[in-house]
């Protein structure tokens, strides 16, 4: 094991990089009766070498699991417990990256699930199965339902997925706070070691199990993990990821600096695991020398059970095994007791494991507020709005344009504010701040340098703007007899496209009569954004002409979701807006739209969806740019 962690740390002192917290590691194993030298040595010359020859056998290379089962615990997010959680984006906006254009090499590495199988594979896969059916098993192998698929491990080896955020950490306070044995009277969720010590030996081992694993886990994850992420001078171009070592991941999972000292702890228990599991296949090992590994394939069947039969009889041969018969030796009711919950706790933590997703999927709440002449009523409004959003789980709230103000450019001078200072900014930072959201401040009349703009703000949940974009395209239109209007009496147009990142995706904005112009969108798009909102306030002639159209197409072209949010319709203001916010997904369709009164709809924002949509119409790879280019002709 320590091979693989030095060759982690090589990589990262070749790098300029130093951790030294795994040299460190030494002498004995908590309850075990030997030392990691000793297990590092058995290991590096006898066990590691032959496991990674049988993994490569198809027997154990191919593993059927149902990607698609829902978890039993939670439901609230369960639309978001995606397995397929790619990210397509290009981390810069430049020159080049536009010519390039980032989908034509599809990033789809971070928490890709290869599962490409071929179709020999496929065809023994159905050999397979005939043969499981014939055999008189006595209990239904959890995977073995209809939904379920093979995978190929070595096309998707455990590394960094990109889950990360409040499901992960909600999937290990279950495993340790509900189903992890702890010492009395300790509430954290991590157990610290030296508490271990009140705990009898069956729960320690418990707790050692599934720390090990957790271990495990997290040392994968720092070994393969994307470097392209953090780091984008290593990208060569635009979409393929860089995948390696991240030593600063690694110090900050286990380092005793980052962990209150914990952390080497861990990796210990990662070192128990491996000895309890030795013991587990030596135990086995009378089932495992007669079972036939059966794939259909006569000659790759014999040599799989020849290399079983060897790596049983080494791993019997070594001296220090985790001695199990001490465990459960009470014949009374607590003990009998005792057997029954740790079997009911590991059962618990494999259906646990149908929670993880990629967290890859976000609640949108898109508000069609009532604006009127008040100002404090309409700020005021808005954020209740915004409460009610993030009671119902919202992670962004979106306000529509100009929702401070009546939309008109009479309006726009008495109640342009500055940014970031004015009273409505002050209210949505405060807001999102004390409700932790994501806000889209639709749009407000802004002043600067003596110039109005009609800008967007956007506050995370620690209260900072992060985001202003102000309406790049102005609304002047003409059409006779219907409605006339001329922003640009009153405004400037902002000159800046405007992207901001949350921990799910980039999100681009535009406002209103932005989204009639596809470019706009086709950079958000390049860019990475999965998302592009459009505060906007169409009217009664263009909203029913255009409104449902334009969303819908933006969609389209890019393969991404695009919410509009309007202003609820007041037949008593001198414009009418059209209402009908609305909520498209990559596939352009509707899935949530309002009427024209004040109300609440809400959006979820599903990665998978994007990278299904454009695996299933690569349009994204099939663009002629060669063709396109028409600088060279003469028109
Ligand atoms: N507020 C706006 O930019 C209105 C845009 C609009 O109605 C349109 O047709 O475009």
């Amino acid at each position: 094991m320590k091979l693989y962690v030095v060759l982690i740390i090589t990589c990262f002192v070749n790098g300029g990089y130093k951790s030294n917290f795994l040299f460190e590691l030494t002498g004995k194993i908590n309850d075990c009766s030997c030392d990691i030298d000793v297990v590092d040595e058995f290991n590096n010359a006898k066990i590691y070498p032959r496991i990674s020859s049988l993994v490569l056998k198809d027997f154990f290379r191919f593993y059927k699991v149902n990607l698609r089962r829902e978890c039993p615990f939670w439901k609230d997010s369960s639309h978001c417990g995606i397995r397929y959680c790619q990210v397509e984006s290009c981390n810069e906006y430049t020159e080049a990256a536009q010519e390039f254009d980032c989908e034509e090499t599809p990033h789809q590495d971070l928490g890709y699930l290869n599962t490409t199988i071929s179709v020999s594979s496929l065809e023994d896969f159905a050999l397979w199965q005939a043969y499981d059916d014939a055999q008189d098993l006595f209990c239904r192998l959890p995977d073995e339902d209809g939904d379920a698929q093979y995978v190929d491990l070595r096309l998707n080896p455990e590394r960094y997925t990109g889950f990360k955020g409040k499901n992960a950490h909600r999937i290990w306070h279950v495993i340790y706070k509900e189903n992890c044995f702890r010492p009395e009277n300790i509430y954290e969720v991590y157990i610290r070691s030296s508490k271990l010590t009140g705990m009898c030996l069956e729960k320690r081992v418990f707790y050692r199990v599934i720390s090990g694993l957790h271990a495990s886990i997290n040392i994968h994850l720092s070994a393969k993990y994307l470097l392209s992420d953090k780091n984008s001078n290593l990208l060569s171009q635009c979409g393929t990821g860089l995948w390696g070592p991240n030593i600063e991941e690694l110090n900050r999972k286990f380092a005793p600096e980052f962990t209150n000292g914990e952390g080497p702890q861990w990796i210990r228990n990662l070192y128990f695991l491996y000895l309890l599991e030795l013991r587990a296949l030596v135990k086995a090992s009378a089932y495992l020398e007669q079972e036939e590994y059966y794939t259909g394939n006569e000659k790759e069947d014999a040599e799989t059970r020849k290399a079983i039969n060897n790596f049983l009889m080494i791993a019997k041969e070594f001296q220090f095994h985790f001695n199990e018969s001490v465990m459960f030796q009470e014949t009374t009711l607590d003990g009998k007791s005792l057997k029954e919950e740790f079997r009911q706790h590991f059962r618990n933590i494999s259906s646990i494991m149908d929670c993880v997703g990629c967290d890859k999927c976000f609640k949108v709440a898109l508000i069609q507020l009532n604006v009127t002449a008040d100002k404090p009523t309409n700020i005021d409004r808005a954020l209740k709005y915004v409460q009610t959003a993030k009671e119902n789980s919202a992670e962004i709230a979106i306000l529509p344009e100009c929702f401070n103000s009546p939309y008109g450019t009479k309006f726009f001078p008495k109640y342009a504010e500055k940014i970031p200072s004015g009273e409505t900014c002050r209210c949505l930072s405060e807001c999102a701040k004390k409700l932790s959201i994501y806000i889209v401040g639709g749009s407000i009349p802004e002043i600067e340098s003596g110039r109005l703009y009609n800008t967007c703000t956007v506050w995370d949940p620690q209260g900072k703007l992060i985001a202003k974009h102000r309406k790049m395209h102005l609304f002047d239109i003409d059409i006779p007899g219907k409605i006339t209007f001329k922003e640009s009496d009153a405004l400037s147009p902002g000159n800046d496209i405007t992207t901001f990142e949350t921990d799910k995706c980039k999100i681009g904005v535009g406002i209103c009569y932005d989204v009639r112009f596809p470019e706009l969108a086709n950079i958000y798009r390049k860019l990475g954004c999965s998302l592009i909102v459009y505060p906007g306030a169409f009217n009664m002639t263009t909203g029913p002409l255009h409104w449902e159209l334009l969303f819908r197409a933006r969609a389209c072209d890019n393969q991404l979701f695009v919410a509009g949010v309007s202003p609820a319709r007041d037949l008593t203001a001198d414009y009418h807006a059209w209402g009908h916010s609305i909520f498209v997904n990559p596939v352009a369709q509707v899935e949530a739209q309002a009427e024209h009164e004040e109300t609440i709809i809400y959006g979820i924002v599903d990665l998978a969806k994007i990278a299904e949509t454009r695996q299933n119409i690569p349009i994204l790879k099939q663009r002629r740019t060669d063709v396109y280019d028409i600088s060279h002709h003469h028109l």
